[in-house]
């Protein structure tokens, strides 16, 4: 692994997330092996690597879903190492699973504002009406069933859910995972809109040339570590990428 391009000696700006030497394990399965991460305010990170790499249990691990892990995590400086999921939700990270969440027996209305709050420092730039701007077919569906909707209205919704928090931070894990090409394409450009208005967002998404194409950074895991990292551009360009995602 190159120095020059590890992830923890990027230099950054006013540090959102800052996760040191993560470990995680499922029961006697020793999944993280010292993760570092950092996100700036308003970046975005790409997280690539095959499957079972660790990259949902990294992401389960910074938002304090896996019960045994070690290392330590900070959100605006405040540790959360032991935090429990709502009070990571609360300091701003947002997150939207790979198997949606949304309720399926409430409207899409109801969906969205259950789930409104203001943000840091009482932040309300993001009302019903902008999210719904953003997701035209949300508006068309506002009275439907969460259920009743499509997988692509759903991952829209979950995504909508998340922007009703007034989030610092988005976290998206497969959002276009198993959607219709148009859908995708749909998704992507929210995500650029997200991007555009200054909240930031760890992306992990099978297609590895949009994720490079669309962040800031990214980070290559593999086998629970952290192999290869830093602007995405260089990521891109880094001769060792392909047989990290095992082209
Ligand atoms: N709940 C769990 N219990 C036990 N082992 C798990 C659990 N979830 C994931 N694992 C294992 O942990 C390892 C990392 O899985 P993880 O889902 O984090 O990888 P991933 O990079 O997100 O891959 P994918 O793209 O397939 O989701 C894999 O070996 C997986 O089998």
């Amino acid at each position: 692994m190159s120095a020059a391009t590890h992830p923890t000696r990027t230099a950054i700006a006013e540090p959102l997330l800052e996760a040191r030497g993560l470990q995680a394990w499922y029961g006697s399965s020793h999944v993280l092996h010292g993760v570092d991460l950092a996100i700036a305010r308003g970046e975005t990170v790409g997280l690539l690597g095959r499957n079972g790499m660790g990259k949902s249990t990294l992401i389960r691990t910074l938002l304090g879903h896996v019960a045994q892990r070690e290392g330590r995590i900070a959100v605006f400086g405040r540790d959360i190492s032991r935090a429990r999921p709502h009070e990571v939700a609360r300091l701003g990270v947002a997150y939207v699973p790979e198997g949606r969440g949304v309720f399926p027996n409430l409207s899409v209305r109801e969906n969205l504002v259950m789930a409104a709050r203001p943000g840091r420092d009482e932040r309300r730039d993001w009302p019903l009406e902008r999210v719904l701007d953003t997701f035209p077919r949300l508006r068309e569906r506002f009275g439907h069933l969460g259920g009743q909707l499509s997988g692509g209205e759903q991952q829209m919704l979950s995504i909508g859910r998340a922007l009703m928090t007034h989030p610092e931070l988005v976290i998206l894990d497969e959002a276009t995972e198993g959607l219709a090409p148009k859908i995708v394409g749909e998704i992507w450009r929210v995500i650029g809109e997200i991007r555009a208005s200054g909240i930031a967002t760890l992306i992990v998404d099978r297609d590895y040339r949009k994720v490079l194409a669309r962040s800031d950074r990214a980070v290559v895991l593999q086998k629970g570590q952290a192999v290869l990292g830093g602007a995405s551009a260089a990521v891109a360009a880094d001769p060792l990428l392909g047989s990290f995602l095992g082209l």
